[in-house]
């Protein structure tokens, strides 16, 4: 994947301005919505198993984070309804290994669904990929945080779950993984800050899901290319941050705000990332 094929699913985004339906929770709904104007679609956060089916099949792409178990019955349909239209559906596991319930809701979403991306951080990945117990809250937990020493494991933990789901995995942290199982990039944009605020995570699946909608045949270079332009969004979030002394409260509009203003160029110019070899 080439530094333009970045910038070319950015431009797809904003001249298809996709509906992106979300079934997602209610801490960070707002900030996803926003997420998804500001890169050029168009949000509907319609959770109501009533109307599930009628809202996914006008939408370009479906949402269905896991923040929102509650809703299950309403994910299990409209995920069902968008894999029978062949719309595109991204998965954010939050906190997926931290309950029984929300391991039991994994098992049945990945049996009775098949997703275009899986995005979660390495705690909600790993407990995905080994189907077991981890993580205790929506944060990864420290010891499951890639590191130099375990980005091996955590590169072959991402590929096995890719190759098992037929999903592409973004395995998001300081070093974003990105696979479908047989291509893998290592994607290194992004600041510390943006795991300071809640919904950087929510809001990339948010983003990823507009990039899928608008790219729906590409979902490698769609996943790949949202997690550059949140990571380079966070960067320029960082400096406007510093520049003002302000905190993590300002830093989460100036990510949004990085998004809305973000150019090809810059996306081009800024992604950072290579070709995992394994
Ligand atoms: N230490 C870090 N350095 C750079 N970027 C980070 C860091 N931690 C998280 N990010 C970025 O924040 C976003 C959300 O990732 P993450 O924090 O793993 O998700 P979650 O909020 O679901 O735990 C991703 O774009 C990721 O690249
Ligand atoms: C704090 C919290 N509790 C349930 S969902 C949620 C938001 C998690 O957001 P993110 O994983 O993007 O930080
Ligand atoms: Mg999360």
């Amino acid at each position: 994947m080439q530094p333009a094929e970045f910038a070319a699913r950015l431009r797809a985004v904003r001249s298809a301005a996709p509906l992106v339906q979300c079934i997602t929770n209610f801490v960070t709904v707002n900030d996803c919505a926003n997420m998804i104007l500001a890169a050029g679609g168009s949000p509907t956060m319609a959770h109501d198993l009533r109307e599930v089916e009628e809202s996914v099949a006008g939408a370009q792409a479906l949402v269905l984070n896991l923040g929102a178990v509650g809703e299950l019955e309403a994910m299990l349909l409209a995920g069902k309804t968008a894999n029978a239209l062949g719309i595109p559906v991204v998965l954010d596991p939050v906190a997926a290994g931290a309950t029984t319930l929300r391991r039991q809701a994994c098992r049945r979403l990945l049996a009775e669904l098949g997703f275009a991306v899986i995005r979660g951080n390495a705690s909600e990945i790993r407990s995905l990929a080994l189907g077991q117990r981890g993580g205790s809250g929506v944060d990864v937990s420290a010891g499951d945080a890639v590191t130099q020493q375990t980005l091996p494991q955590a590169a072959e933990l991402t590929e096995r779950l890719a190759r098992r789901t037929g999903a592409v995995i973004a395995l998001s942290g300081a070093t974003d993984i990105v696979s479908d199982g047989h291509r893998t990039l290592l994607l290194h944009n992004g600041v510390p800050t943006m795991a300071r605020i809640t919904g950087s995570g929510c809001m990339l699946a948010a983003l990823t899901g507009a990039f899928c909608g608008a790219s729906p045949e590409h979902p490698f270079a769609a996943a790949a290319a949202a997690a550059a332009a949140l990571g380079v969004a966070g960067e320029l979030a960082e400096a406007h941050r510093l520049r003002s002394g302000a905190g993590n409260a300002s830093f989460r509009t100036h990510l949004i705000d990085g998004v809305f203003r973000l150019t090809e160029t810059q996306l081009r110019e800024g992604v950072r990332y290579e070709v995992y070899q394994g």
